[in-house]
C-alpha cells in the first residue's frame, strides 16, 4: 500500500484563488468522451484493469452476513473461470484479476474479514467501510468518530468518510479541515482514509475544487465523489475538477491523492472513459488500484458481458452470464 498522505496545514489563500472555468470543463468532457474509440483487445484490457480497480460494494438497508459473503467470493472471483482462461489468466493465489476492496457497512466489516479470511484473501482484497453517518453525515461528531474506530476495531483497513456538506455551504472551511483532520487521526495509523464529498450536493464546481483541497491538505488518503446516495453522482465532470485538484496538490508538495468515482457507474464504456479521463490528467502512474478505485455496486456484470463479447464474439444470453 502507499504511504498515508500526511497533509499539511489549511491554506485559505489557496482556496481563495479557486476559479473554475464551466465551459472549459465542459470541453474537456466532450473531448474525452468522443475519444473513447479504442481496438477490441485495447478495450478488454482496459475492462480487465477496471475490475482490479473496484471497490465492490454492498450498502443496503437488508445485507446480511450471507450476501456479504457472496459479495467477496465475486470480488475474489469476478469472472466466470472459463472466460478468465479464454484471457489468459487463472485464478491462484497470484492471479491480478480481482477487486481492489469489498466495500460495506460499518456493522458487516466483520463479515468480509471473515469470509475473505476463508478464502485466504485478506492480504490481496481490502475492507473499505464506510463510516461517520453515511450517506449524510449528519450525526454528531463525536458519534462519527466513533464509527470510524468501530470500523477499524473490526477489521477495516480503509474508511470512506463523508464530509458534512453544510460545512462547504456555508464556507466554514476551517471547521471542515479540521472534522476531516479528527476523522483521519480516528482512522489510527494505518487505515487510508478516502473523503466523500458527494459532489452533487456542493452547489458549485468552486466548491467541489475547494472541499477536494481541504480534504487532501486534512490528510484524506483518496477524495470520493460520491455515496452513490444522492442524486446527481459520479460525473466525468466533477471527475476532471476532482483530478485537476489532485494535480495541483501533487505539484505542490509531490504527494499522490488517489481518486475514487462512485454511484451510478454500470457500463463498461462508463469505466473506460474515466480510466482515460485519468491517463490524461493525472498520468499513467496514477491508473492503478493504490491511487484510483471505482465505488460501484453493478459494474462488474455490464464488464462481464462485454469481455464474453469480445472472447466469443457474440452477445450472451442471459444463461450464460452470472452477474445479475
Ligand atoms: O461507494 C459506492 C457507491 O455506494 C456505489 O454506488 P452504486 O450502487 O451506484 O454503484
Amino acid at each position: 500500500m502507499i504511504e498515508r498522505n500526511p497533509g499539511c496545514e489549511l491554506d485559505l489563500g489557496w482556496l481563495n484563488n479557486v476559479n473554475i472555468n464551466l465551459n472549459a470543463v465542459n470541453a474537456a468532457v466532450t473531448d474525452l468522451l468522443n475519444s473513447r474509440e479504442l481496438k477490441n483487445e485495447h478495450r478488454a484490457a482496459w475492462l480487465l484493469r477496471a475490475i482490479t480497480c473496484i471497490d465492490l460494494t454492498t450498502l443496503a438497508g437488508d445485507d446480511t452476513a450471507s450476501n456479504v459473503s457472496r459479495l467477496c467470493l465475486k470480488a475474489a472471483k469476478p469472472l466466470p473461470e472459463d472466460l478468465l482462461n479464454e484471457l489468459g489468466f487463472e485464478y491462484g493465489s497470484d492471479c491480478p484479476i480481482r477487486t481492489a476492496a469489498v466495500c460495506v457497512y460499518p456493522s458487516r466489516v466483520e463479515d468480509a474479514v471473515k469470509m475473505l479470511t476463508k478464502l485466504n484473501l485478506l492480504d490481496k482484497i481490502n475492507v473499505a467501510s464506510v463510516a461517520t453517518g453515511f450517506p449524510s453525515g449528519q450525526m454528531p461528531l463525536k458519534t462519527r468518530l466513533e464509527e470510524i474506530r468501530y470500523a477499524v476495531e473490526k477489521g477495516a483497513t480503509e474508511i470512506d468518510i463523508v464530509i458534512d456538506r453544510s460545512l462547504v455551504l456555508t464556507g466554514q472551511w476551517e471547521l471542515l479541515y479540521q472534522e476531516i483532520q479528527q476523522m483521519k487521526e480516528a482512522c489510527g495509523p494505518k487505515a487510508h482514509m478516502k473523503a466523500i464529498l458527494a459532489t452533487g450536493e456542493l452547489g458549485t464546481l468552486n466548491n467541489v475544487y475547494k472541499a477536494s483541497l481541504v480534504a487532501m491538505m486534512a490528510g484524506s488518503d483518496f477524495i470520493k465523489t460520491s455515496t452513490g446516495k444522492e442524486s446527481i453522482n459520479a460525473t466525468l465532470t466533477f471527475g476532471i475538477v476532482m483530478s485537476r485538484a489532485i494535480r495541483e496538490y501533487y505539484d505542490k508538495f509531490n504527494y499522490k491523492v488517489g481518486l475514487k468515482p462512485a454511484g451510478g457507474i454500470r457500463t463498461g464504456n462508463d469505466a473506460i472513459s474515466w480510466l482515460i479521463m485519468i491517463k490524461e490528467i493525472l498520468g499513467n502512474e496514477w491508473l492503478n488500484n493504490e491511487l484510483f478505485r471505482f465505488g460501484a455496486s453493478g459494474l462488474l456484470g455490464d464488464i462481464e458481458y462485454n469481455l464474453f463479447k469480445y472472447v466469443t464474439k457474440y452477445y450472451p444470453v442471459s444463461y450464460e452470464f452470472t452477474v445479475g
